[in-house]
């Protein structure tokens, strides 16, 4: 079905109430690789009981990494219609709201940025407005931001915005949108770190929320175009921002304002992860490739400000 970009834009925004509690930032952290010991430490240190790790880990220090936001909730406009639980197989599942209709094998994370206002409590709830803040038309595929905001008795807790690309979904006479490419730094850069993916870092990850077949079922992501299943977005997101924050930002997760990144290729769990970082004025700029597939791009325009 053809998207209808003003019904969509004008739908009202959904509100739901969201909870989380120490077992779930534990959960998302071992699904983005916290406790796996990365190959830049000393020979003979251990993830499992660094004090720094630990507080990723064990609930009596735990902090969260605000990209934990990205799965805190699932406040989206969208229904994700689940065919398969209907007697449909994984052919059929779908992404439905007012004037959007998309067949989930069409859909890829394009993008994500979040801003924090403050840290993320280890345990919480909260209330999260979702609504579509732009369609864009990009001729061979559609370009869906939604925007969603999520706020506890103390006030906002934390602003995102998703981008998803839907293939083959474009032609229905909106705007283009931006275009925006951010330029790396012209000089080496200030750290490379290698994050190796489990294999089966998609399947632990999914228990965080995101049940798309396309990072677990081989059938559905034939259907969806690939060869085998995908490594969710957001999953290499995480890893990122964790690599980051341990590396550049002395394991404080509370520094992070902004995060932001364009998801450039696709992952396959088994792989590993280039993350070369560039420090700048109160920012970190970074580029992530896919080093087995002669680093291949895998997120741009990625940028943590922080304070
Ligand atoms: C309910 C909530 C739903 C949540 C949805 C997410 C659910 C998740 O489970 C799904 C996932 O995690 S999928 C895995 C993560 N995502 C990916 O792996 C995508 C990787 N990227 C690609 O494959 C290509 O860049 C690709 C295919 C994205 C684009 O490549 P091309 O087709 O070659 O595009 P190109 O010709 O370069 O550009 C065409 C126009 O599109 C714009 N564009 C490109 N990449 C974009 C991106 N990543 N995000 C947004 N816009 C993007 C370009 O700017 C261009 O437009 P214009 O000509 O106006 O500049």
């Amino acid at each position: 079905m053809p998207i209808d970009a003003d019904k969509a834009l004008s739908a009202e925004p959904r509100s739901t109430e969201i909870a989380w509690d120490p077992k779930d930032v534990q959960l998302y952290h071992l699904g983005i690789g916290a406790g796996t010991t990365p190959p830049e430490w000393p020979a003979g240190s251990s993830a499992a009981t660094d004090p720094g790790e630990l507080r990723y880990t064990l609930e009596s220090r735990l902090h969260t990494l605000p990209s934990f936001a990205t799965v805190a909730g699932s406040g989206s406009p969208f229904t994700q219609r689940n065919r398969e639980a209907e007697g449909g197989g994984a052919t059929a599942g779908g992404l439905s709201a007012p004037g959007i209709e998309v067949d989930l094998a069409a859909v890829l994370h394009g993008g994500q940025s979040i801003t924090l206002h403050r840290p993320i409590p280890v345990h919480g709830t909260a209330t999260q407005t979702t609504r579509i803040a732009a369609v864009y038309d990009k001729g061979k595929a559609a370009v869906i931001v939604l925007r969603s905001e999520a706020a506890d008795a103390d006030g906002p807790l934390w602003t995102s915005d998703t981008r998803i690309f839907v293939k083959g979904e474009g032609g229905f006479g909106g705007e283009r949108g931006p275009s925006h490419r951010l330029e790396l730094p012209d000089r080496a850069p200030d750290h490379t770190l290698l994050r190796p993916v489990r294999e089966d870092q998609a399947l632990l990850y999914r228990l965080s929320g995101d049940r798309n077949p396309l990072h677990a079922d081989p059938e559905f992501a034939a259907l969806a175009g690939f060869d085998r299943p995908i490594l969710h977005g957001l999953c290499s997101y995480g890893i990122t921002l964790k690599a980051l924050v341990d590396t550049l930002l002395n394991g404080e997760v509370a520094r992070v304002r902004t995060y932001s990144t364009r998801f450039a290729g696709v992952v396959f769990p088994g792989e590993t992860l280039r993350v070369r970082a560039w420090r700048q004025r109160g920012r970190i700029q970074a580029a992530v490739t896919a080093v087995e597939r002669e680093d291949a791009p895998v997120l741009a325009d990625t940028v943590v400000e922080h304070h």
